[in-house]
């Protein structure tokens, strides 16, 4: 075994010493042409080829591949090894082709898919399926050049059945920093088919808690930059995530992948944007402080579809806003003929038909503009039968002014004054009584009040933004090759069905976690509400089970929350990596609250191999109070409050509501009691998002007694009180 292991690690390091020479070699004859700067189209196409070269063969230089697969296919005498890398990369003279594959080539989907067995593999070729026998899986850690590590995760040679988990388990054993990575070398087939599955389909994917939903979104926007590359462009692809810090997280996923200038953006940002309104978030925090910092124990507010942001985000509330719109169709058009001087007469009759019947195809706004632009053609028609210059003169003044006056008749096509009209928050409204009877009293009187006061919430946006497309043409250019949304449990069906006016052939990554579906009060209940929007044809549904986050220990503590607490039967299946019991301790062990966190992150922050450590709190409130206690000793401690930008790593506290989408290496939550987290499912939903979030260690202090939802079914995953030499 030993002996197999050195020849396998000597013939792969001669591989790697061969295919950085080719790499230095092609470098250097790239490097030694001189950078065209002219201007012949041809030479500038040729230029631009060799920069491409250039920039993946940099790339390519320190980690030219990460895998090997020997395959052999059917009806071929010879097996191939194919080595797979970020990059791919030809030999300039003859030889195997590619010398590495690029991960998103068909070929390399069976280093991803082929999970063992007797059966034949199979890739679809441009040219079909293609068949044969996959021989040797092979991981391999490449660091700076150096060969770091080999790891046969299957050898048909050595009878394996399977592929195994072995290489997969060491990479999730790894630390985090403060961003998301790449997991090019280890995909799993249950990912890879959502990351290769076809554009033009809403795919939606309910994953637990660590089952790569977001690192699998970042790869399908790559993947889809490879394999359209025809049809799609990085800038008008668009992934919405919670909050600007995640999207800091996530920020250095896709330039690892060598994919940039892809849009990363909140929704209430990108959707502020496109009214031309100011947006810095405020809004975003007083609706958390609304619903998450509430007195604890006597439970957490309670939510109905007749909320604000439930019915403003819902199918009927954007019915409601459609038909108003016809309406307004209907009533816009001034019931008077025009009359630009006495003695001329432009029948309404006429304008009526211009309209509603020659300008239909426009939407509204632009309709208007082409009628009143008719109206001033037929004027100047008219004005050409003038008798006399003076008499020209004289009606040339008058039309001008009856043409203003005529416009000033037309309805304002402008979002907000329609808005305000829905909501009786201007004078006028031009819809009938009874349809705006059916927006629920308490939301009416609410959104009256804050429109009247200028006061336009994060729920508003989506309306608005529905209003204006139905107002204007959409220009073409905002249109998106593909949508990514994260944590899409947190989105309504309404802002689902406005995106997709937004996007090209429903091509949408929709992904999230009904467990960790804590904004409830606007999100969405079941994946239903979002899959109704679309026909059959057009959706696709994955489910994610496996998490790869955190240790057995942490998921299968996890699961009890999820089938006590959330109960939900969708529980999370762990890989088999082994760590320490989940750590229950109560306050008053040590010396009370503060010093047993202070005690607690003493002792994980010094442990040298973890780099991220979190406190949570169930409340914004408690986690400040914590932090201003703790910074004397940890002036690096970072208080996530929900309105910064960035992500630091390092030690955090926060509040375990904006933890939701991050990861730590050890989290210990505070206040996990009775008290601070009631019998109800949302309750267990936000204590499920906060224990999911670590990957090696979990400890939970608590006061009393702990949460209903953890009243059983601890036994084999869980240790009291300190560990020793704490
Ligand atoms: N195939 C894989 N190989 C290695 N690591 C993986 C793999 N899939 C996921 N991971 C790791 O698991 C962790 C969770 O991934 P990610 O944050 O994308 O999951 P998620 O489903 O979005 O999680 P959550 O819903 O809990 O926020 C990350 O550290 C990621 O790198």
């Amino acid at each position: 075994m030993a002996d197999s292991f050195q020849s396998a690690y000597q013939e792969e390091e001669r591989k790697l010493n061969e295919t950085i020479a080719e790499i230095d070699r092609q470098l250097d004859r790239l490097t030694s042409i001189p950078v065209y700067t002219g201007h012949d189209f041809t030479e500038q196409v040729l230029e631009a080829g060799r920069e491409e070269r250039r920039q993946a063969l940099f790339k390519s230089q320190a980690e030219p591949y990460f895998g090997r697969l020997d395959f052999q296919e059917s009806g071929k005498d010879a097996q191939t090894p194919l080595y797979i890398g970020k990059v791919g990369f030809d030999r300039e003279t003859a030889g195997e082709h590619p010398m590495v594959m690029d991960w998103r080539a068909p070929a390399a989907s069976l280093f991803y898919s082929f999970t063992g067995g007797e059966d034949l593999a199979s890739y679809e070729a441009p040219e079909g399926l293609v068949e044969g026998r996959v021989y040797l899986k092979r991981n391999m850690v490449i660091r700076k050049q150096i060969l770091e590590r080999v790891s046969d995760t299957y050898n048909r040679d050595s009878g394996g059945p399977a592929v195994t988990d072995e290489f997969l388990v060491y990479r999730l054993g790894e630390n985090k920093d403060n961003k998301l990575r790449d997991i090019v070398s280890t995909i799993q087939a249950e990912q890879d088919k959502i990351i290769r599955a076809a554009k033009n389909t809403a795919l939606i994917i309910q994953g637990v808690a660590g089952s790569g939903k977001t690192t699998v979104a970042l790869h399908r926007l790559a993947f889809l930059l490879y394999q359209y590359k025809e049809q799609v462009t990085a800038d008008k692809m668009i992934i919405f995530a919670p909050n600007r810090m995640f999207l800091d997280y996530i920020s250095n996923v896709l330039p690892e992948l060598g994919v940039g200038d892809i849009q990363q953006r909140t929704f209430e940002d990108w959707a502020a944007e496109q009214l031309d309104l100011p947006w810095n978030g405020e809004d975003t925090g007083k609706t958390f402080a609304y619903w998450f910092e509430t007195e604890t124990g006597q439970g957490t507010r309670e939510w109905s579809n007749n909320d604000s942001g439930r019915y403003k985000g819902s199918i009927t509330f954007m019915d409601l806003i459609t038909r108003c719109m016809e309406q307004l169709e209907d009533a816009s058009l001034p019931e008077l003929d025009f009359t630009p001087w006495d003695g001329a007469v432009l029948l309404k009759e006429q304008i009526q038909e211009w309209f509603q019947v020659e300008y239909k195809p426009y939407p509204l706004a632009k309709r208007k503009e082409r009628v009143l632009a008719r109206i001033h053609r037929w004027v100047e028609m008219e004005l050409k039968k003038s008798p006399s210059q003076a008499v020209l003169k004289e009606r040339k003044k008058k039309a001008s002014q009856r043409e203003k006056a005529y416009a000033n008749k037309w309805p304002k096509f402008d979002p907000l004054t329609l808005y305000k009209q829905l909501f009786g928050a201007s004078k006028s409204s031009i819809w009938p009584e009874a349809w705006l009877k059916e927006i629920p009293q308490e939301t009416m009187a609410v959104t009256r009040k804050n429109l009247k006061a200028g006061l336009i919430k994060e729920e508003d946006l989506t309306p608005l933004l529905y209003i204006q497309t139905m107002l204007h043409e959409m220009d073409g250019n905002l249109r998106f090759d593909h949508v990514v949304i994260d944590e899409a449990q947190d989105f309504s069906p309404f802002q689902i069905a406005l995106l997709d006016r937004y996007v090209r052939g429903h091509s949408f990554t929709i992904l999230g976690d009904l467990s960790q579906g804590i904004h409830a009060y606007k999100g969405v209940h079941a994946w239903d509400e979002l899959s109704s929007l679309f026909e059959e044809e057009h959706q696709a549904y994955f489910a994610l089970t496996t998490s790869y986050r955190s240790t057995m220990e942490i998921i299968e503590f996890g699961n009890v929350i999820l089938d006590q607490g959330v109960r939900s039967d969708l529980l999370a299946v762990p890989v088999f990596r082994s760590g320490d019991d989940v750590r229950l301790i109560p306050y008053g062990q040590g010396a009370g609250r503060e010093e047993d966190l202070r005690r607690a992150l003493r002792h994980l922050s010094s442990k040298g191999s973890y780099r991220t450590v979190s406190i949570l709190t169930r409340t914004l409130r408690e986690a400040a109070e914590l932090h201003e206690m703790l910074a004397g000793e940890w002036p690096e401690l970072n208080l996530i409050d929900g309105g910064k930008g960035t992500y630091q790593g390092g030690l955090s506290i926060l509040p375990v509501y904006l933890s939701k989408g991050l990861e730590f290496d050890a989290v210990i939550a505070a206040d996990v009691d009775a008290y601070h987290y009631a019998d109800k499912i949302w309750d267990a939903k936000l204590l499920y998002v906060g224990c999911t979030r670590a990957l090696h260690e979990l400890w939970l202090f608590y006061e009393d007694q702990l949460p209903a939802c953890l009243h059983s079914g601890l036994d084999d995953i869980t240790e009291t009180g300190w560990p020793e030499g704490s």
